[in-house]
């Protein structure tokens, strides 16, 4: 009896087809044992359709627990499994854009049982993670690149002669707004003769609707699910039809290629040179089948259009029109409300904020890649539909175009995950600075995410800014902060301004006890005691919080220190470094990487015999970890810093004049870092 039989004898039990009680632990148990594709391959048509309804229940179960991305999974259950009954993975690789609906195949592919542990540290990955499974060839999360990675696999597969693999990559509509996506198809289209089957996932979203002239005329056709019919009526109509005889239908099938035009994609990916099939209801697990079949046998570059619903199979999911519970935090599996109430974040105190600034001035515009809700741009869509701008999952396109927005008149704020700006490097540093464009951008999840993993800490904005000439970027510590500093920013109309803090909780608000100096070279002081010259530490952002509570442990073991927030800690200024220069020892704290960051601009600055300690993230990829664990584990925390601090002071206690003497100290002679 096959896996799937004995499976099957256990589904059709009453209360195994319920997602509680004792039939749940049963079908969970029976998806945790199946170990490669091949017992997917060996599935009845019914069982494929039972295991589909039995994957659902699981993934809602697991992902309930923790969080992840259930909307998306659930729209790819039935495409996953057929793609792994006609393709031979791994031998055929098969790619997921973005990686975040892979749980399905990572269940096909041996891994139910590790879900227990989905994205936690060394647990399951939510992407796919080549260290995993010898099935998952990129560890991808970073949107429209699985096109890329396809192209040069069926290129090396060619050069090497290995003919009869073929490389599979499925990509979402969303992705397929990325400029890296369409760069691909134009040198896979190029390869006649590559295999290369792109399965298009087109679900009408990306978190909300897919924005675009693209996903427009997609979502006509979703519209018109019987456009065949529809044409195949008007032919029969006209042939039949008195006094309209072959030659009125010549004139009406000249026009139908215009019809088409209108409705169908296929135009479009055809006039490029791609085969293509479809549409295929990508819920129909045989019709999904056929067409993946008849890609493989073409033995060339073939697109597989599957429309699909973004939460498919799960009423809660459906219901949530904002997002199709694209990746919710934990909830409750019954009726997909969260288990915890909702945090004020900085995100929403920007969002707030920014419509207030809209409201009076209306040269203020925003621009989303596809994210307004998560980065708290959907108050501002609402209030202002005709100055908000989705640019699609575009990030390079949305700094240039912020540009001309600027050059237009206008002042744009750019909203994005902090990850996401790496690949907008270019446009932010030639277009916008270069040309002195007055855009603001605004990163979220800076620093520590999480549990998405190395992909996703956003701990490279602050070298990617500080290697941009004149521009300013702040850190605000807490909402009080976020809300002056974005009124700062949005009066700055000659360079561009970054400003940058992390996912969750807007912490508490912390007061300056007095503020050194005004405008853009204003210096908060937060802590500071009676006796100045011992220790200044420089909190960037809300680390400005740990470096007080570090200022507060070292006081008790008798070693001054001095709290400020630069609030603009790019460009150094002046007035920062005169005044580091009062203190015998410089310690610097950001939720970034060390190397070429904040702390590093601010030893550059510092006359070279400054005791200046850089503490700050490893220059590494993190793994997957809550926030608070991996700060402290990194010794960004206030206990770990005032351990740190205490060491380095016991260590280095001359001044900068004292080491000149002797000759002993230079700047590369720094103690180890904590956290490497
Ligand atoms: C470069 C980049 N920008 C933004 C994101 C955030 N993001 C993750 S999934 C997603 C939507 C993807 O839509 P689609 O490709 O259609 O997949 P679906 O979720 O609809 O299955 C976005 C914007 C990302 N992962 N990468
Ligand atoms: C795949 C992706 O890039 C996003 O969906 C991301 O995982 C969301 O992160 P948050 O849950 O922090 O919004
Ligand atoms: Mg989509």
């Amino acid at each position: 009896m096959s896996l799937l039989t004995k499976r099957r004898a256990v589904l059709s039990h009453p209360q195994a087809t319920s997602p509680a009680g004792n039939g749940r632990e049963r079908w969970v148990s029976q998806i945790d044992r199946i170990t490669s594709p091949a017992a997917v391959r060996a599935a009845s048509p019914e069982q494929l359709t039972e295991l589909a309804a039995d994957i659902r229940r699981f993934l809602v179960d697991k992902v309930s627990k923790r969080g992840g991305h259930l909307g998306p999974n659930l729209g790819v259950v039935e495409l996953t499994l057929a793609l792994h009954r006609v393709f031979d993975s791994p031998a055929d690789p098969i790619l997921f854009d973005t990686g975040h609906q892979s749980y399905v195949h990572k269940i096909v592919t041996g891994r139910a049982g590790d879900f227990d542990q989905l994205r936690v540290r060394s647990g399951l990955s939510g992407y796919p993670d080549r260290a995993e499974s010898e099935h998952d060839w990129v560890g991808n999360s970073h949107a429209s690149t699985s096109l890329s990675y396809a192209d040069g696999m069926a290129k090396a597969f060619d050069v090497r002669g290995e003919k009869n693999r073929t490389v599979v990559a499925v990509i979402g509509d969303g992705a397929m707004t990325g400029g890296m996506a369409w760069e691909a198809l134009n040198n896979i289209a190029a390869g006649k003769d590559r295999p290369l089957v792109i399965v298009f996932n087109d679900n009408g979203r990306s978190y909300a609707p897919t924005t675009g002239g693209m996903a427009e005329r997609l979502a006509a056709l979703r519209l018109k699910p019987g456009y065949e019919q529809m044409l195949g009526a008007v032919k029969g109509g006209l042939l039949r039809a008195p006094g309209i005889g072959r030659p009125m239908f010549g004139v009406l099938h000249a026009m139908k290629s215009a019809i088409k035009d209108f409705f169908l994609p296929q135009t479009l990916f055809q006039d490029l040179g791609l085969k293509y099939l479809g549409p295929v209801d990508g819920h129909d697990i045989g019709a999904v089948e056929r067409a993946l079949q008849r890609a493989k046998g073409f033995r060339g570059p073939v697109l597989v259009h599957c429309i699909t619903n973004k939460g498919q199979g799960y009423p809660p999911a459906l219901a949530d029109e904002a997002e199709m519970m694209h990746s919710p935090a934990a909830f409750d599996p019954d009726t997909g409300k969260p288990l915890a109430a909702g945090v004020r974040t900085f995100g929403q105190v920007f969002g707030e904020e920014l419509v207030r600034h809209a409201a009076i001035r209306d040269d203020v515009v925003a621009i989303t890649a596809a994210m307004s809700g998560p980065t708290g741009l959907g108050p501002f869509a609402e209030h202002y539909p005709d100055r908000f701008y989705d640019v699609g999952i575009a990030e390079q396109h949305a700094l240039t175009s912020a540009a001309g927005l600027s050059f237009g008149g206008l002042h744009p704020v750019v909203a994005l995950y902090s990850t996401f700006l790496n690949r907008a490097f270019d446009q932010l540093l030639m277009d916008c600075a270069l040309h002195g464009r007055g855009v603001t951008v605004v990163l979220d999840r800076a620093g520590i995410t999480g549990e998405d993993g190395p992909s996703h800490h956003g701990m490279w904005d602050m070298t990617i800014a500080a290697t941009v000439p004149a521009l300013r970027l702040a850190a605000p510590r807490d909402g009080a902060t976020l809300r002056a500093e974005l009124a700062e920013a949005l009066d700055v109309d000659d360079r561009p301004t970054l400003l940058r803090y992390p996912k969750g909780a807007v912490p508490q608000e912390l007061p300056a006890v007095r503020r050194i100096g005004s405008g853009d070279a204003a210096i908060d002081v937060l802590y500071e005691r009676e006796a100045p010259g011992g220790v200044l530490l420089i909190g960037v952002g809300v680390l400005a919080a740990a470096a007080v509570e570090a200022a507060e442990r070292l006081a008790d073991h008798g070693i001054d220190a001095t709290v400020v927030d630069p609030r603009w800690v790019l460009p150094v200024s002046p007035e920062l470094v005169e005044l580091a220069s009062e203190y015998r020892h410089v310690v610097t704290v950001e939720d970034g990487g060390r190397s070429g960051g904040v702390g590093a601009a601010i030893r550059d600055a510092l006359p070279t015999d400054a005791d200046v300690l850089v503490l700050g993230l490893p220059q590494d990829f993190l793994e997957a970890a809550s926030r608070s664990d991996l700060l402290a584990e990194k010794g960004l925390t206030g206990q770990a810093i005032a351990r740190t601090v205490a060491g380095h002071v016991s260590g280095a206690a001359r001044t900068p004049g004292e080491r000149r003497r002797s000759g002993d100290e230079s700047r590369s002679a720094r103690p180890e870092h904590p956290g490497r």
